[in-house]
């Protein structure tokens, strides 16, 4: 399965979106106004019943198939000292993952989500993406695909997850180039850094995005320059899932920030997204605000790997039964407001 076979196909599938289902989304607001509560007391619960039904195409949305990815890479930026672990942490994770040793296992088997694992070409780091472009098209093509991959049997919500010491480095320059603004308002601790890692940090991203200032401003030149494999891996997992009217769940900082680029050229992109948690990565505030999205839980969390998009599951899971599971007015003979 190739879902994009060049960067042209790519931008193509990003200028033609597919839109939500209208006829769902009555339907189940129809019956949202008919269960057995005052209207709108369910709060965020009625909307994310909603937002699934119109994704799904069907009044009663389900999860029996709902799946958390991880994907997995390695980035040549850290030579530059950005971030408090070393980078063979990528893969030493990749192991802890299958061995079921992770925060994900134990947060995606207490949501009920399956788990994939995709680790990107780990031996192949990115290049340095101060001093070149991080990856070929032909290397970041390759990992747009797997990301469609993740997503091409149609789960019934997916929550894209990420591993890679360093990425943050590249989450902050893909926001600063897809956004604009100072690198320091993008630019953070990642896993830890002290005050002193961090102001380097701000200075690599400044030189990110002046190295690659006059790179045409596409979404796909974007990720392949400032990027990396797991983030386009997301971008391309974001963007079939929508070919594909899959609903997504997004964790934090670095997931947001693989679609920053796609956001720069069709803001509808998140459309089918839910912000499943806002990161204490101080950059995901300021994302989220400029994506429009209000995360589901705010819980201080900042490790990455869908830990967060995955419990977020267990409120999404509760808004389905309370949609599916209600009595009506009619059914419960309870009368309605006056
Ligand atoms: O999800 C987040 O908001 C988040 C915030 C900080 C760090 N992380 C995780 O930590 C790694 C990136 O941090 P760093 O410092 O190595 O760039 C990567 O593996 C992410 O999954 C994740
Ligand atoms: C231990 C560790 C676990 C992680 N999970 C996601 N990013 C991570 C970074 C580190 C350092």
């Amino acid at each position: 399965m190739t879902a994009f076979r060049s960067p042209e196909a790519f931008a193509a599938a990003l200028a033609e979106l597919t839109a939500p289902d209208d006829a769902a989304i009555a339907a189940a607001r129809a019956r949202q106004a008919q269960l057995t509560k005052p209207a709108g007391s369910l709060g965020r619960l009625e909307d994310v019943a909603v937002f699934l039904a119109a994704w799904q195409q069907r009044e009663r949305p389900v999860l029996e198939c709902a799946r958390a990815v991880i994907f997995a890479g390695n980035h040549g930026v850290t030579a530059q000292g950005v971030s408090a672990f070393p980078a063979s942490v990528t893969m030493q994770m990749v192991e802890n993952f299958r061995r079921g040793g992770a925060a994900i296992n134990a947060l995606s088997t207490a949501s009920g989500l399956e788990l994939s694992v995709v680790p990107i070409a780990l031996d192949r780091p990115t290049a340095d993406f101060t001093q070149a472009p991080a990856m070929s098209e032909d290397d970041c093509l390759e990992a747009l695909n797997l990301g469609a991959r993740a997503v091409a049997d149609r789960p019934d919500l997916i929550v894209v997850g990420e591993m890679g010491i360093g990425n943050s480095t590249a989450a902050a320059a893909l926001c600063a180039r897809s956004f604009g603004g100072p690198a320091s308002a993008w630019t953070g601790p990642g896993t830890g850094l002290a005050a002193e890692g961090v102001a380097r940090k701000i200075a690599v991203v400044e030189a990110a995005v002046r190295f690659h200032a006059d790179a045409p401003a596409t979404a796909f030149e974007s990720l392949r320059r400032v990027g990396g494999r797991e983030i386009a891996a997301i971008a391309g997992a974001v963007l079939h899932a929508r070919r594909l009217r899959v609903p997504v769940v997004l964790d934090g900082f670095i997931t947001g920030a693989a679609i920053a680029p796609l956001f720069a050229q069709n803001p509808r992109i998140v459309d089918h997204c839910i912000a499943g948690h806002r990161s204490a990565e101080p950059g995901h505030v300021r994302l989220l605000a400029a994506y429009g999205l209000e995360p589901l839980l705010t819980l201080g969390m900042r490790l990455g790997e869908g830990s967060g998009g995955a419990l977020a599951v267990g409120i999404i899971r509760a808004a389905l039964a309370a949609h599916q599971n209600m009595a009506t007015f009619a059914e419960a003979q309870v009368a309605g407001a006056l």
